[in-house]
């Protein structure tokens, strides 16, 4: 099978000189298509600054990155726009909607720049959230907001998906049903997510989890059979 990612001796360093930080220190791993993957570590591990990379939002400073046949550092500024609106679907931890639209116009703004979109009430479907179609952000529970976010991101239907600790503003119960969102859309989708947390007793549920300490990468394993969430404990 080949490889729907692939990075190799990825460095990136933010700054010059004496304020130089290297974030990213000789990266290397690969990820198949429809695994669900997690990336786990501690704080300022370098975990976000790889998920930036990956989804093309900032530029690695040397080493190779391809995703599904591209490669992101041939790219320039333009390159990695289109990168991003046709290829990436992103999810945060505080859901980025835009206050003064409905949840459905929230939805459709991604929808309508991608090539191969899903109908955003569709989207809002998949969630849950149907009947919440004209409701605003602010009259919606934050993990409501989440799940608006994950419709969003995956309206585009994109090629990735990419969520950075996508629960960490909910409570228990509305966490899960986020990462069941995840797990269900990469599973009967075949698509690619990947999770960055730092929470280590999610791990189960991934099809691959990559541990980041210090810009490296720790250990990197496959799970041959992923707890569905409705197991999961943490
Ligand atoms: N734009 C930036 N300019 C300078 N340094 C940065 C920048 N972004 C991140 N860093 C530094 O790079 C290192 C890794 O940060 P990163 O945000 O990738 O870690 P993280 O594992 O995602 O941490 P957290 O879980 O706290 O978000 C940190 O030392 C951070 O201070």
């Amino acid at each position: 099978m080949t490889n729907f990612i692939t990075v190799e001796n990825e460095v990136k360093t933010y700054g010059q000189g004496a304020n130089a930080v290297t974030a990213n220190q000789d990266i290397n791993f690969t990820i198949e298509p429809g695994e669900l993957t997690i990336i786990l570590g501690a704080s300022g591990a370098g975990k976000s600054t790889l998920l930036n990379v990956l989804g093309g939002m900032d530029s690695l400073t040397s080493g190779t990155v391809k995703v599904n046949g591209v490669e992101l550092g041939d790219l320039d500024q333009r390159g990695l726009t289109t990168y991003r609106r046709k290829q990436v679907g992103f999810v945060f931890q505080f859901y980025n909607l835009v206050q003064n639209l409905t949840t459905v116009e929230n939805v459709e703004l991604a929808s309508e720049i991608a090539d191969d979109a899903m109908d955003a009430v569709t989207a809002l479907t998949a969630v849950g959230l149907e009947k919440r179609a004209n409701n605003f952000p602010a009259q919606l529970s934050g993990g409501e907001q989440q799940r608006v976010a994950i419709a969003r991101a995956i309206a585009k239907n994109p090629d990735l998906l990419l969520a950075d600790e996508p629960t960490g503003a909910l409570d228990y119960h509305t966490g899960k049903k986020i990462l069941q969102l995840f797990q269900d859309f990469s599973h009967k989708s075949g698509k690619n997510v990947i999770i960055v947390t730092h929470n280590s007793l999610i791990q189960s549920m991934a099809d691959h989890v990559i541990e980041i300490a210090d810009g490296r990468v720790k250990s990197d394993s496959r799970n041959e059979t992923p707890t569905p969430v409705a197991q999961l404990e943490w």
